[in-house]
């Protein structure tokens, strides 16, 4: 999901699709003394022992991941698994007690103030579920004031938020002011002003969590919709899973600081890492997530040539009308070569497992 738009301008390193991330043991402890922790026994406490022992609070252990340009990378876990702080860490809004982070061309974690606000201002830019919306600007104003904090003078900011406004579908309430707003649509303008600077990253700290199921799910789309027109990368965080799996391309799961699994979509809900994971994916609707890969079985001499030819990425929802259609199996072809076999009743297998209590449908636990 890399595609670009002629709306896009290139950014600071010359690409339209954004910037990579590189996260390399990164850890975040609170309290006194945080730093004398690492490296000794105590780091390998659980949470609450070392806030027994020591009173310092584990926010982010040793995590270690990368994004690549264009990445959408969705960060999961439940309340307190330390999602905020890994997300603040990647712009020093919260100073990491160890580790690096290298966003692009720029280690951030070794950045001079100076070189951090350049940052913050020209290459990363951050969506909250506050949308932070000034209240006495205007909508346009608000989505440009981010290029009026740069120096950029009014007709050309003007004119950017202009074009912005327009990306994110808010043609026509330029002068409206926040209040006037329904939430989707401010959230819309928080979007919009992310955008304005052309950053090469997006990172979202659960923008959408306030907002009501069914705008909410407009909200996801609309993200999908922008990431295909203007391709950054973008790190979301979210505590839903159902949010994760629809808009990441990867999804890592921390628990108590910690990574647990870092996969895409198909992966987290066919292979959970552990059972915490498998408690969060039991419930999905495994044909909409699950791909050939994960119901195929291998070629035999006596296979019909004749079955309808799909690649192993296709979803199995998708897959099952033509196949349950055919007098053949599924013939899984990947780049020209029969890579698998799908029988109707593997895909059978995972559509009624839907229909079954959550937790025992096939790949409720660990195959791959
Ligand atoms: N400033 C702080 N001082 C001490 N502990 C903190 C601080 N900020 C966060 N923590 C602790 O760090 C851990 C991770 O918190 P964090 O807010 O990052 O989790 P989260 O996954 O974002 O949760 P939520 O979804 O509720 O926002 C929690 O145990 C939290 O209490």
């Amino acid at each position: 999901m890399t595609a670009t738009d002629a709306r896009t301008t290139p950014d600071a390193t010359g690409r339209a699709g954004g910037a990579g991330l590189e996260v390399r043991d990164l850890w975040k402890i609170f309290g006194p003394r945080a730093d004398k922790i690492i490296g000794t026994p105590d780091a390998e406490l659980s949470r609450a022992d070392l806030k027994a022992k020591t009173g310092c609070v584990v926010g982010v252990k040793d995590v270690s991941f990368d994004v690549a340009p264009g990445e959408v990378f969705v960060v999961m876990g439940l309340s307190g698994s330390g999602k905020s702080t890994l997300v603040r860490c990647l712009t020093r809004l919260i100073e990491p007690t160890h580790g690096t982070v290298r966003i692009g061309d720029d280690e951030v974690t070794s950045c001079s103030e100076s070189q951090l606000r350049e940052l913050r201002r020209h290459q990363v830019s951050m969506v909250f579920q506050h949308f932070g919306l000034l209240p006495h600007k205007q909508v346009i104003d608000n989505v440009a004031y981010g290029l009026e904090v740069r120096g950029m003078s009014k007709k050309e900011r003007r004119a950017k938020a202009g074009e912005v406004v327009d990306l994110v579908g808010l043609s026509g309430y330029e002068t409206s002011y926040p209040d006037q707003l329904s939430g989707g649509m401010q959230q819309r303008v928080g979007l919009a002003r992310a955008l304005a600077g052309d950053p090469s990253m997006l990172l979202f700290d659960e923008p959408f969590s306030a907002l009501d199921p069914l705008i909410r799910r407009d909200m996801q789309n609309e993200v999908i919709r922008l990431h295909r027109e203007v391709g950054k990368t973008m790190v979301f965080i979210t505590h839903d899973l159902a949010e994760a799996l629809k808009l990441g391309d990867r999804i890592m799961i921390l628990r108590d600081g910690e990574v647990v699994q870092i996969g895409t979509p198909d992966e987290v809900v066919g292979a959970p890492a552990d059972d915490y994971v498998a408690d969060f994916t039991s419930d999905v609707p495994r044909s909409h997530v699950l791909t050939l890969k994960w119901v195929m079985r291998p070629p035999r001499p006596d296979d019909s040539s004749e079955g309808p030819v799909m690649s192993s990425s296709t979803i199995v929802r998708e897959a099952a009308q033509a196949a349950l259609a055919s007098d053949h199996p599924v013939r899984v072809v990947d780049d020209g070569e029969l890579v698998g076999i799908v029988d109707d009743d593997a895909i059978l297998r995972v559509v009624v497992a839907e229909q079954a209590p959550p937790g025992t449908g096939p790949g409720a636990g660990g195959h791959r």
